[in-house]
């Protein structure tokens, strides 16, 4: 069976269609991302998923269950991290993940998780004094307590500091890889969405545009390669397939004359932009 499991799906608000028609699946312990630029649908296509928004059309089948009609013992089966935990403001880090995990059967232990997530130092600290990104950790931390199977993760990172990030990268890879969590994430932040997912989905306008490993879409899309040198001051610069062939063509040719040579590997930014416009 297919951790999500999504076959035309449609999303209609008044007389506009947000989400045209939406196909994808997931399996087991596999991070999903979506990307897509802003409007694209990937929040309505998630809060279907999470059963937060009733869909027009379409099969949609989330570990087995049509997300319309979840029961609570298959909303516990799922990590949904929202950002609705500002009114716990007096509440104390451990305590408020201590408390939410009473409600899961095999719950995280509190410090376990709040080492998981980097919160340590803040473990007896309120809410309210923490800062956007810790919140954000905290709020991983409240979408994971009951161990999910699998997790959604809209725009996760946004606020984070580099470190942080790095943190939260390493945190997403265990929870797929040790403990089999299948992770749908939202992201515009390309780097990270190919360091991550194991899968994108490019998503414009409510369609699927593309869909692959980030090396399948980089090489199908982008391709090339950017070789970038000069001979005798004059800058050169060429779109190559076979970049280290043309490097050792180039000194062959013109030998010591050659300097500053750069090699620019296709990146899935390219290829993203090839596929969503660059004028965006
Ligand atoms: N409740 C609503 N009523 C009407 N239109 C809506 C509603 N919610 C979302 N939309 C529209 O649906 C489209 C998709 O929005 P959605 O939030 O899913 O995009 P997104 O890909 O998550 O974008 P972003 O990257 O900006 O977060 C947008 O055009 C948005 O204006």
């Amino acid at each position: 069976m297919e951790t999500i499991d999504v076959r035309g799906l449609r999303m209609r608000y008044g007389a506009t269609d947000v989400l045209h028609d939406v196909s994808f699946t997931t399996g087991s312990g596999e991070v999903l991302a979506l990307l897509g630029p802003n409007g694209a649908g990937k929040t309505t296509t998630i809060e279907i998923l999470e059963g937060f928004r009733i869909r027009s059309a379409g099969t949609v089948a989330v570990l087995g269950v049509d997300p319309a009609r979840g029961d609570e013992v298959w909303r516990a089966k799922l990590g949904v991290v929202l950002q609705s935990w500002r009114d716990h403001g007096k509440w104390r880090v451990r305590e408020l993940l201590a408390h939410l995990g009473r409600y899961y059967a095999d719950p995280w232990d509190a410090d376990e998780l709040i080492e998981l997530v980097g919160l340590s130092d803040r473990a007896d600290h309120k809410i309210k004094t923490l800062s956007g990104g810790q919140r954000r950790r905290l709020d991983v931390a409240i979408g994971i307590v009951g161990r999910p199977e699998l997790l959604f993760l809209d725009e996760p990172t946004t606020g984070f500091d580099p470190v942080a990030r790095h943190a939260f990268h390493a945190l997403v890879r265990r929870l797929a890889t040790e403990l089999h969590t299948t992770i749908l994430l939202t992201t515009h932040d390309l780097d990270e969405a190919s360091k991550l997912a194991d899968r994108i989905l490019i998503l414009a306008d409510g369609r699927v545009l593309a869909s692959g490993t980030p090396d399948e879409l980089t090489r199908q899309i982008a391709g090339r390669d950017e070789v970038r040198w000069r001979v005798g001051g004059t800058p050169y610069v060429e779109l190559t397939g076979e970049s280290t062939a043309f490097a050792r063509e180039l000194f062959t040719r013109y030998g010591e004359a050659v300097s500053d040579l750069e090699v620019r590997r296709a990146r899935l930014e390219d290829a993203y932009l090839a596929l969503v416009g660059g004028d965006r």
